[in-house]
């Protein structure tokens, strides 16, 4: 069973439909890519798999579950995971604290507990902060735990950003321009550790990137979105050639001038 199905979703906002009939499935362990110029829709897509909009039309399912226009709480309990364009850490909490956030989605305190606060209470507050303290091991952040996450070069928030979204236990991460502001060689690096992100924690990954040699490098499998729609669909080396594509891209830096 593929572990998300799209399967012709339309979103429209107003008269304008940001992505249209779009369909996809992902099979557990992939990692593939969706790329295309600015405004293409692949922000879009993102945001109706993770609940923030309801489609207009399509079905979206999730192992099997329907999930369109479920709230984006429930769909991270579901497990999906997702980082956004531009960074969204708390800046002035610390690097532990960031991925202790991440906790409350996973972890029912209950209500009387918290209030009371007694043994079995700080008990799983040490269990989660040891947890959080591997996992930043895993990730090579353990040495900043209390460092304020603001503070933190650009890589290493992104580090932490996606470190916070593992925290979720996510069967299917979603990644939006990961290497956005990266030189070549950073971006490079950040491909790297996304791929071993994905075996490390058995992950599905969807990945948004603009640039397609950073992409091609990384994805087993890519989706190129223009003006919403799918034009394109196969092997990155098959892309690359796709006529279709490269006018798409072209038209791009013309309009860019
Ligand atoms: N909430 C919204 N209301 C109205 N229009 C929207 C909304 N969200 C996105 N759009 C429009 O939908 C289109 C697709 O936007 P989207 O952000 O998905 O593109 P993108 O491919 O992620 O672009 P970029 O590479 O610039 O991030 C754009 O024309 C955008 O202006």
């Amino acid at each position: 069973m593929p572990l998300l199905e799209m399967d012709r979703v339309t979103m429209a906002f107003g008269g304008l439909r940001a992505v249209e009939d779009f369909t996809l499935r992902l099979e557990p362990g992939e990692l593939v890519g969706l790329i295309g110029p600015n405004g293409a829709g692949k922000t879009t897509v993102f945001n109706v798999i993770t609940g923030v909009y309801r489609p207009t039309a399509g079905r979206i399912r999730f192992q099997g579950q329907d999930i369109a226009g479920r709230p984006p709480a429930d769909i991270t309990r579901l497990g999906i995971a997702r980082t956004f364009q531009n960074i969204r850490l708390f800046a002035d909490m610390t690097v532990l604290e960031n991925i202790l956030v991440a906790y409350n989605f996973r972890v029912a305190y209950g209500f009387w507990r918290a209030i009371f606060r007694g043994p079995s209470f700080h008990a799983e507050e040490r269990r989660l902060r040891d947890e959080a303290m591997e996992l930043l091991r895993l990730v090579h952040l353990h040495d900043k735990a209390g460092y304020p996450a603001g503070s933190l070069p650009y890589g290493e928030q992104r580090r932490l950003e996606i470190a916070r979204a593992l925290a979720t236990r996510p069967r299917l991460l979603l990644l939006d321009e990961p290497a956005a502001g990266m030189n070549p060689a950073e971006g490079q690096e950040l491909m790297e550790f996304i791929r071993w992100v994905r075996s490390r924690f058995d992950l599905t990954i969807l990945l948004i990137e603009h640039h397609m040699p950073i992409v091609m490098g990384v994805c087993e499998r890519v989706l190129v979105l223009d003006f919403g729609r799918v034009i394109a669909e196969g092997k990155p080396a098959e892309i690359q050639n796709n006529p279709r594509v490269i006018e798409a891209y072209l038209g791009e830096e013309e309009a860019a001038g």
